[in-house]
């Protein structure tokens, strides 16, 4: 398969590169990462381990592919997608956190598939990428049901070794993650601390309430997400995923702007679509994007 990864960071890398084992990869970056990886190839180290030549370049537009994985952050998509009309591809497959995949489907002619990660990934270094931890991919239609296309990919993709499921109910999935990620993302970045430590704490308070907000609005769009479902994953997230930085806490750390507005924001706005109030997710975005506005981020 012919497979265009847009956007080469931490995850973007870690993922072209394992497919680009037995796939036609182009990854699409910035240097210095883009110029080491087309002269020397890519190293994959820590739970994953190769050595990898995929294709990479900084320029945007012009290439045709099977399909584009987006892995840019969402902030960026829309930038992404206007960067992918003007290649030649036959879908697209988010593999983002947050609420992605409408930004691109409304800028885009092709099918536009849904997708998580639970895969670890650092860029190390240029030309070098670790895998933190494995993980799955989970894909599927958009808006659920079976899919030869994503059936197809799916094969790629576990052709290629990555741990893979074909879905037919992405939306209350995608759902699910979006309670995780509101609940545990913006608490553990405000307060500050690894994911397992909302386990004992009254902060936990906050990520179930944020969990059980988003599932209210999961259920106005149709969506059947029960409140006791989401407070589950937290605990179950919270637990699993224990010694874990949250991706939010490590930007924040990091000095970098957040995934907030795809995230708490996208609560918001959605529910806002329904005249209901989410005070919980209104607080943590409003907090965190005061911190990204007075911090002048990197
Ligand atoms: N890193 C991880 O372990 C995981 C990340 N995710 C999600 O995946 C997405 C990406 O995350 P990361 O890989 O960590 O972020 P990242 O910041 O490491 O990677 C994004 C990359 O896209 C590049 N980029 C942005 N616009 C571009 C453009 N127009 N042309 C070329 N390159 C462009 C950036 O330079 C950057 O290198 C996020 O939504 C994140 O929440 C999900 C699961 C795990
Ligand atoms: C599941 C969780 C919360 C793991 O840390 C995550 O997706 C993230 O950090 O972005």
């Amino acid at each position: 398969m012919r497979i265009l990864v847009f956007g080469a960071g931490s995850l973007g890398t870690l993922v072209g590169g394992l497919l680009a084992s037995v796939h036609d990869v182009t990854l699409v970056g910035r240097d210095r990462h883009v110029s080491r990886v087309s002269k020397t190839g890519l190293d994959i180290v820590g739970a994953e381990s190769a050595h990898v030549s995929p294709a990479a370049t900084t320029t945007e537009t012009g290439h045709g592919a099977d399909v584009a994985l987006v892995t840019v952050k969402s902030f960026d998509t829309r930038a992404a997608a206007e960067a992918l009309e003007a290649c030649d591809v036959d879908a697209v497959l988010s593999l983002q956190n947050g609420m992605t995949e409408e930004v691109l489907e409304s800028s885009l002619d092709v099918p536009v598939l849904a997708g998580t990660a639970t895969y670890g990934a650092r860029l190390v270094a240029p030309g070098r990428v670790e895998c933190t931890g494995i993980g799955r991919v989970v894909l599927g239609a958009l808006d659920g049901g079976t899919s030869p296309l994503a059936e197809r990919v799916g094969k790629a993709f576990r052709d290629a070794d990555i741990r893979t499921l074909v879905a037919a109910d992405m939306p209350r999935r995608r759902w699910e993650k979006l309670a995780v990620n509101a609940g545990i993302n913006a608490v553990t970045a405000l307060s500050r601390v690894e994911n397992g430590r909302l386990a004992s704490h009254e902060a936990r308070e906050v990520a179930h309430r944020a969990a059980r907000e988003t599932a209210r609005v999961a259920r106005f769009e149709g969506v059947r997400l029960p409140n006791r479902v989401a407070r589950e994953a937290i605990d179950r997230v919270v637990d699993q995923t224990a010694a874990n930085r949250s991706s939010m806490l490590q930007d924040v750390e990091a000095g970098k702007r957040t995934e907030v507005d795809a995230i708490n924001g996208a609560v918001v706005d959605t529910a806002t679509k329904y005249d209901y109030e989410v005070p919980t997710n209104r607080t943590l975005a409003a907090l965190l994007r005061a911190w990204e506005r007075g911090e002048g981020l990197r």
